[in-house]
């Protein structure tokens, strides 16, 4: 990852990948996704003249209808909270904050899950997005056909066959952890350090304050909020599945620095995640299932910095791979 200096970290310069030339099986292309794939771990990804094109307008749209959500009362807002991260919603300091001096100031989101929305919009989605009719159906579509098509570029790059097959283990109907995750970031909260557990994550913020490790130097770097390019990254799921030969890269949210100025943050993530019995070799070489990875991968987002620093689960071992300590 190449840098150019900027205040107190670098920016990264992240490839940019055209997900219309994805959806033609263009070479060159597919070529360059597997490189950013297999090094960055993060890329931009344009959907102009693709299928996905109207993705960055309804992402506008959802923003919208967000920051009505996030600014109800928090005893409104509890109503919606099942105890769990991955159903509802989950309130500020539930998990571990970056700050060791302040582990409580850590965002707040919504977690509406895609398997259960199948089947109950109206326990699944709260009552403000409801009342946009089908956005959030049609948002998570869109993300669907995209994860889609990128999986099966990864699996015939990676030259990935029979019960190997990625999209095999990504079957949109059957039950899995998904999640479209609406993040609310007030004041001055923060998003830990973390590998994200799943397989493939789409992310957009209009806002500075998310950084990643560069494997080339093992130094944090902002990555540029774009306003129609969503930013991708691979998780842990995905470079279990790829044989680990994908990185899953580190990355937070901070708001000191270039974000200092940028007051209530929100982001949109749909967070891509294998069916629950899916199993692949975890970072210690142990077999687990997608659902069991995780339940312990949340366990350990809200436990403290110590007992994080005891096991590989929150950074997927990547802090290994890349031999830092962040
Ligand atoms: O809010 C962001 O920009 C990052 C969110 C994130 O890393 C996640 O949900 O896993
Ligand atoms: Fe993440």
């Amino acid at each position: 990852m190449s840098s150019i200096t900027n205040n107190d970290f670098a920016t990264a310069s992240l490839k940019t990948i055209k997900f219309s030339a994805l959806e033609n099986k263009d070479v060159k292309e597919v070529d360059k996704l597997i490189e950013a794939s297999r090094s960055e771990g993060f890329y931009y990804l344009d959907f102009e003249d693709s299928s996905a094109a109207s993705l960055p307008l309804k992402k506008r749209e959802l923003l919208k209808v967000m920051k009505r959500y996030f600014d109800q009362p928090r005893e409104v807002k509890q109503e919606d909270a099942t105890g769990r991260p991955t159903r509802g919603y989950v309130a500020k300091g539930t998990f571990t904050g970056n700050n060791i001096e302040q582990p409580n100031e850590s965002f707040e989101h919504l977690a509406i899950s895609t398997y259960e929305l199948q089947s109950d919009l109206k326990g699944t989605l709260p009552r403000v997005f409801q009342e946009a009719g089908g956005l959030v159906g049609d948002y998570i579509t869109t993300c669907q056909q995209v994860v889609t098509a990128l999986l099966s570029c990864y699996t015939s790059a990676l030259s990935l066959s029979g019960a190997s097959e990625l999209e095999q283990h990504h079957v949109h109907k059957n039950a899995s952890e998904t999640i479209l995750a609406l993040l609310s970031y007030p004041g001055q909260l923060t998003h830990q350090k973390h590998t994200d557990l799943g397989s493939l994550t789409i992310l957009f913020s209009d806002q500075w304050g998310l950084q990643a490790v560069a494997p080339s130097s093992g130094e944090w770097e902002w990555i540029e909020p774009r306003e129609d390019d969503a930013v991708i990254n691979v998780g842990d799921a995905l470079r279990f599945l790829s044989g680990k030969r994908l990185y899953s890269c580190v990355h937070r949210v901070v708001r000191g620095g270039r974000a200092k100025e940028e007051g209530h943050r929100y982001s949109i993530a749909y967070l891509l995640r294998p069916n629950d019995e899916a199993v692949f070799e975890d970072a210690d070489g142990a077999a687990v299932t997608a659902r069991d990875l995780a339940k312990v991968k949340y366990d350990t987002y809200s436990a403290s910095h110590v007992e994080q620093a005891r096991s590989t689960v929150l950074m997927g071992g990547m802090d290994r791979v890349l031999g830092v300590n962040v």
